[in-house]
């Protein structure tokens, strides 16, 4: 019988000089959930813990070509898409993802402001984003600004989180998870393709070390996929590995703030029987 393969993810998005996001966050998390990362880098940004001061995009051929060398030898179980800043650089996106075997799952963070507060989306992006690339979407993972700004709309309290993921789910995703980092109770909330929507609770931990949450978040959600979780399985692994990773974050790195840090799956299991009072080495004394 043959062995069974190592799933690959592919992450398309852009790097952080600083580490603590982008396409450093994705292939940590990928690491973390134990697939094989690889990545089509489509720009970079000159960046640490309080500012983007340059970015600059890479050209659309080497975008494409990234991605199809990986394609004919690695092969692709799952894709997670980032910062991807101009609307060139959008085309160029969606004609990589013509080469995708059809069926291959699509997680889209549809990245625009970075917690230093640069724009991280051109003002002109905006409509390719929405036109090319959220209707070839498996899941696209939103903030909650990100999810208002999708629809055009201004933030308004109370909000109806399960509403607006509906109007999201409208402009054409499979599936949208409205990440719950910028909400008081840290909840996820998930909206399926049937129309069904599961909440995704979890502690809030302190903010000071939440840089790169959502692209470790996005990038885990794509692993589980690639790993064959249904889409409501993946989504409750990446609400606790983001969470554990916002927890476990560095407070001591930078004057800004800090970037998570993802723990591996089986050193949070650790953790969680550790915090339950369980001990660990009674399986290895059996
Ligand atoms: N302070 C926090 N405590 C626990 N989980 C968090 C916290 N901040 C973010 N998360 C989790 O991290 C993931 C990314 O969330 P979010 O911060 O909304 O994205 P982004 O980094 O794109 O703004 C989500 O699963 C969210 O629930
Ligand atoms: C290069 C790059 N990509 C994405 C982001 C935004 O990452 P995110 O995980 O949403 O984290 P915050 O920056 O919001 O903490 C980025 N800053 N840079």
């Amino acid at each position: 019988m043959a062995a069974r393969r190592t799933p690959v993810c592919l992450t398309i998005a852009t790097s952080d000089s600083g580490g603590g996001a982008g396409i450093q966050a994705d292939l940590k998390a990928f690491a973390a959930s134990g697939v094989q990362g690889t990545s089509a880098i489509v720009g970079l940004t000159a960046q640490s813990t309080v500012a983007v001061t340059r970015i600059e995009q890479v050209s659309p051929a080497m975008i494409v070509e990234q991605v199809r060398v990986v394609l004919e030898d690695l092969g692709v179980d799952a894709v997670k898409i980032g910062m991807v800043g101009t609307r060139e650089t959008i085309e160029a996106v969606a004609t990589a993802l013509d080469l995708l075997p059809d069926g291959t799952p699509v997680v889209l963070d549809p990245v625009m402001v970075a917690e230093s507060g640069a724009r991280l989306l051109a003002a002109d992006a905006h409509d390719a984003l929405v036109g090319r690339l959220l209707p070839r979407t498996t899941v696209v993972t939103p903030n909650l600004p990100e999810a208002l700004a999708l629809v055009g709309r201004a933030a308004a309290d109370p909000i109806d989180v399960s509403a607006l993921a509906e109007e999201v789910a409208a402009l054409g995703p499979d599936a949208v998870l409205v990440t719950g980092g910028h909400r008081e109770t840290a909840e996820d909330v998930l909206r399926l393709e049937d129309g069904s929507l599961v909440r995704l609770p979890g502690v809030r931990h302190p903010d000071g070390a939440a840089h790169g949450s959502g692209c470790t978040h996005s990038s885990t959600l794509a692993a589980q996929l690639a790993l064959g979780l249904p889409l409501a399985e993946a989504a409750r692994v990446a609400r606790a590995v983001a969470g554990e990773a916002v927890r476990n974050g560095r407070r001591d790195v930078g004057a800004g703030a800090g970037p998570v840090d993802v723990l591996d799956l089986d050193a949070q299991r650790a953790r969680t029987a550790a915090l339950a009072g369980e001990d660990l080495t009674a399986g290895a004394r059996r």
